[in-house]
């Protein structure tokens, strides 16, 4: 750990993100890591005072069971602004206030982030400063390429992080491990061993009271255009030389410039649907449609799921099935790859020659291979077992490593402005289907597996 940022400014500090996640993340990252020195500020358009901000931040810790004399001198160090940070003169005043080289998270709406970015244009930049930018980044390809230029008039590419907290997961640089550090994954994964990909991120979670932001994304943007074509990318990419920055972004974006839609065809490889009324975990939950902030007329989906291809020579051919969605009966977070079958079982053998499946599970992290044994009973009658196995601690919040990366400099596991762009470009096929009702919005109950006439994959 060498850490470059003295100052973290958060930007929306009155808002969700900053107080379920950031807050928590940092808390976990500063009791672990007590060496560090931070002065945290907080801004944002609540009237509030510093006694309120440090309610926020002491409940937030508190959830952390935070400890430490790093985390009092934050609490005795930290002041809140009430702020339009979309207006020059106010940006400047927060960062006259910062000590040594701050790094500003912009917690915010997406338009508002941007309308902040465009304000920081008439600020005096600290030298080094870091900006971090939540996802969505921008609403399609080309205003993502306009954030792009108008971040890099402001800092170098180096001094921005584009955060994407799946990249922040331990399970993704454990995937590289598992991937790269043993010989007998990396031979058979490609076209000619593997079947296809699936990456599923069911969510038991609802709106959560999100309408604002989620009725303007849906699940596809929410979910697809961003973290789960990243963990995908991390999936499919060659092996890097290191795990430096530049190596492993390169690597990624290698793989998303090489992807699309199924076959070209957005209709007939997409899917969305939207939850009706339901129980979910013994929660009734109204239909989406009747949730508070929700308009009806946009029919968001908040379940999506799209078939794409990566043409290369390791995947032509391949389909990789990426799905989420919210209110589902089961909490399903994994990445499936499913093998081809042995090309022939020798004669003797009895029972299904089910293909080899590898699960690869998010937060918990844990494994499992699923092949075929000669087990107890008739030693010529196939059985299938599961080979189970748990990575390191799970209880590490992804938000700690992404806090982690933005004060240490350290970009390489968060998204690079060419990979953002690249994000839009692939779905845009499908956003534009959905928006020219091509594909039908399905329905399905709140609490069930999804809609009844959807393969279950
Ligand atoms: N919440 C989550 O679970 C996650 C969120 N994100 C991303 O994080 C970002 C923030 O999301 P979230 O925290 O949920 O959103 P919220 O709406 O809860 O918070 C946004 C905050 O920004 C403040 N704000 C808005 N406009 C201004 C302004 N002009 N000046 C100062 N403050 C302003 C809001 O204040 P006010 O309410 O008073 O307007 C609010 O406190 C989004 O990009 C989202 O996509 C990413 C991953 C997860
Ligand atoms: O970014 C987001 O991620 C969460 C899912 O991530 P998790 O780490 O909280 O499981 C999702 O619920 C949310 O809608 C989305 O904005």
């Amino acid at each position: 750990m060498s850490q470059l940022i003295g100052t973290l400014v958060i930007l929306g500090a009155s808002g969700d993100l900053s107080a379920r996640l950031l807050l928590p993340g940092l808390a976990q990252l500063l009791t672990s890591e007590p060496e560090r020195k931070l002065t945290l500020i907080g801004a944002g358009s609540e009237a509030w005072d510093d006694a309120k901000w440090h309610e926020v931040i002491t409940s937030s810790f508190a959830e952390e069971n935070a400890s430490g004399a790093t985390v009092a001198s934050i609490l005795e160090g930290s002041h809140y602004f009430q702020a339009d940070v979309t207006k020059s003169a106010d940006l400047q005043k927060i960062l006259d206030a910062c000590e040594g080289v701050p790094a500003i998270y912009f917690a915010l709406p997406p338009a508002v982030a941007a309308a902040a970015c465009a304000a920081l244009q008439e600020v005096t930049l600290p030298e080094g400063i870091s900006l971090a930018l939540e996802k969505p980044f921008g609403i399609d390809e080309q205003s993502a390429i306009d954030l792009n230029a108008l971040l890099l008039k402001l800092v170098p590419e180096e001094q921005i992080h584009r955060v994407d907290h799946f990249l922040g997961r331990s399970t993704v640089l454990n995937l590289l491990g598992l991937r790269f550090a043993n010989r007998i994954f990396e031979p058979v994964w490609n076209a000619e061993h593997i079947e296809k990909v699936e990456i599923i991120y069911d969510e038991q979670l609802a709106l959560e009271g999100r309408a604002r932001y989620y009725d303007t994304a849906g699940a596809l943007v929410d979910m697809i255009q961003s973290h789960l074509l990243q963990v995908m990318a991390v999936v499919a990419m060659e092996p890097p030389s290191t795990l430096r920055s530049h190596d492993l972004r390169d690597a990624k974006q290698l793989v998303l410039r090489a992807t699309r839609v199924w076959q070209g065809d957005a209709i007939a490889s997409s899917r969305r649907a939207r939850y009706t009324a339901g129980e979910v975990q013994g929660r009734n939950l109204p239909s989406y449609v009747d949730e508070q902030g929700v308009d009806p007329k946009r029919e968001t989906e908040t379940l999506a799921e799209v078939t794409f291809e990566v043409n290369t020579w390791r995947w032509a051919g391949i389909p990789f099935t990426l799905r989420s969605g919210k209110a589902l009966a089961e909490r399903r977070r994994e990445i499936v790859i499913t093998f081809r079958a042995a090309r022939q079982l020798p004669v003797g053998l009895k029972g299904h020659n089910d293909p080899t499946v590898l699960r690869v599970f998010l937060a918990p992290d844990q494994m499992s291979l699923e092949i075929n044994v000669n087990g107890p009973g008739d030693p010529y009658e196939l059985e299938r077992i599961s080979l189970d196995a748990h990575f390191g601690d799970g209880q590490l919040l992804a938000y700690r490593e992404v806090l982690a990366g933005i004060l240490d400099g350290d970009s390489s596991l968060s998204v690079r402005g060419d990979s953002a762009v690249e994000g839009w470009r692939i779905v845009a096929p499908v956003v534009k289907a959905w928006h020219d009702d091509e594909v039908p919005i399905d329905s399905y109950r709140a609490g069930s597996e999804g809609p009844t006439l959807w393969p279950r994959i």
